[in-house]
């Protein structure tokens, strides 16, 4: 037993995947052999949702089986959308929200049962495939209803991405903010064992079920070094921008107290994350549809000075958050909807870890007091 002490678990191999592979020096991310850049471009999210769960990209009829058959599961229960109005009408924050109601679903699935194997493939992608269908629901329904509107039911004759967006504005959205949408569905799907999805890892080890480890997935995910840091970068973002200061001078001086700049640094990625060049080809592209590149503008001086002066590259979550902004998303539910992504990875790997399970328990050096005498209560 090695007493070597790695912090944060950093660079620790803990277990085999097929699912994605990242380098961190060359900034290239493949999900089953497959480029991030292919799949963005080729690929809609409910594609590769097949490919990461069944090993293999679906042929025509498999795909379209796939995504109708996950579209009729979007609907969720009333008593679920009611516990989503009781936590809007409590102002709950979004993430907290979402983890609420999906921890909520597994009351009304039809293969949520005590007595059955937890590790069974073919209902936890059943699981799998009701999960991520209502999740998008979920979101768009809390975010409605804390503006005093009504949720908007799901149709099941559009996209997945198609779908969220037509739920969450009411209307359907066109061909590009589709195309925008899906493609940061496909770039948000999985990344190794990052945090949120180790976590989903830790719980299944135990042999909790799927909902159970989607549910810890998504608190995993809220923290502002994981996933809350998309939202963190559009609102420091807007923050700049009413300071009236140059972007420049802002985070020199974020820096100078000590802050960390949201959406910068990895613990993978020694260099410009590859899902973050894409995103701001799409930021670039929507604010120039828009006829304003402000934001997008603002980012690139912003990465040009973190890169000068802390040799750190921007990650996803930092042209996402202009991406989502452009797309007029709120800025509280941009952690949300990587979770929405995300879900499809996490349970990816929660199936490779039923498959070849092992109870997942690291150790802590104890530097803790020594040969202390007790002394009851009473006496102290
Ligand atoms: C989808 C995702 O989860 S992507 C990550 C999203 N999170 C963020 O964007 C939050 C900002 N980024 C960070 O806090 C970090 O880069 C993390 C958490 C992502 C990675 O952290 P780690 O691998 O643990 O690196 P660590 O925290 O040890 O940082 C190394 C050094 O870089 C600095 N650093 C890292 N990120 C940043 C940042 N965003 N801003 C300023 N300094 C930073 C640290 O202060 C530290 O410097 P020091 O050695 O002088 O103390
Ligand atoms: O891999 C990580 O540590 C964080 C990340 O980029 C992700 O989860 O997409």
């Amino acid at each position: 037993m090695s007493d070597e002490l790695k912090k944060g678990l950093e660079g620790v191999l803990v277990a085999e995947s097929g699912l994605s592979d990242i380098d961190g020096d060359e900034g290239r991310l493949v999900y089953r052999g497959y480029t991030i850049e292919d799949l963005a471009r080729g690929a809609s999210y409910e594609e590769v949702l097949y490919l990461l769960w069944n090993g293999e990209l679906p042929s025509e009829s498999e795909l379209d089986a796939f995504a109708s058959d996950m579209a009729t599961e979007r609907a969720v229960d009333d008593d679920v959308l009611g516990t989503v109005s009781d936590l809007a009408d409590a102002d709950e924050v979004p993430m907290a929200a979402v983890r609420t109601a999906v921890s909520e679903l597994s009351a009304f699935d039809p293969d949520a049962d005590e007595d059955a194997d937890p590790t069974d493939e073919a209902t936890n992608l059943a699981k799998g495939k009701r999960l991520t269908a209502k999740l998008p629901t979920i979101v768009a329904a809390f975010t409605r209803l804390r503006n005093g509107e009504e949720p908007v039911e799901p149709r099941e004759d559009l996209s997945h991405a198609a779908n969220f967006l037509y739920m969450l504005n009411g209307e359907e959205p066109d061909d590009v903010m589709e195309d925008v949408f899906d493609q940061a569905l496909v770039l948000h799907a999985d990344h190794g064992l990052n945090a949120s999805t180790f976590s989903a890892m830790v719980t299944a080890s135990t042999l909790a079920d799927l909902h159970s480890a989607v549910t810890s997935a998504i608190g995993t995910l809220s923290g502002s070094l994981h996933g809350g840091a998309n939202q963190n970068v559009m609102e420091m973002l807007n923050e700049v921008d009413a300071s009236g200061k140059d972007p420049v001078q802002w985070v020199d001086d974020a820096l100078d107290n000590g802050e960390r700049v949201a959406g910068f640094g990895h613990r993978v990625y020694n260099v410009k994350d590859p899902r973050a060049k894409i995103l701001s080809e799409q930021s670039e592209e929507l604010g120039e549809a828009a006829g304003d590149t402000k934001w997008y503008e603002m980012s690139v001086a912003i990465e040009e000075y973190m890169k000068e002066e802390k040799g750190l590259a921007p990650n996803v979550d930092f042209y996402s958050a202009t991406t989502y902004y452009q797309m007029g998303i709120p800025v509280d539910i941009y952690t949300p909807i990587f979770a929405m992504s995300r879900v499809g990875g996490w349970i990816a790997h929660v199936l490779e870890q039923y498959d070849d399970n092992r109870l997942i328990r690291p150790r802590a050096r104890y530097v803790g007091p020594k040969d202390q005498e007790f002394v009851p209560v009473d006496e102290r």
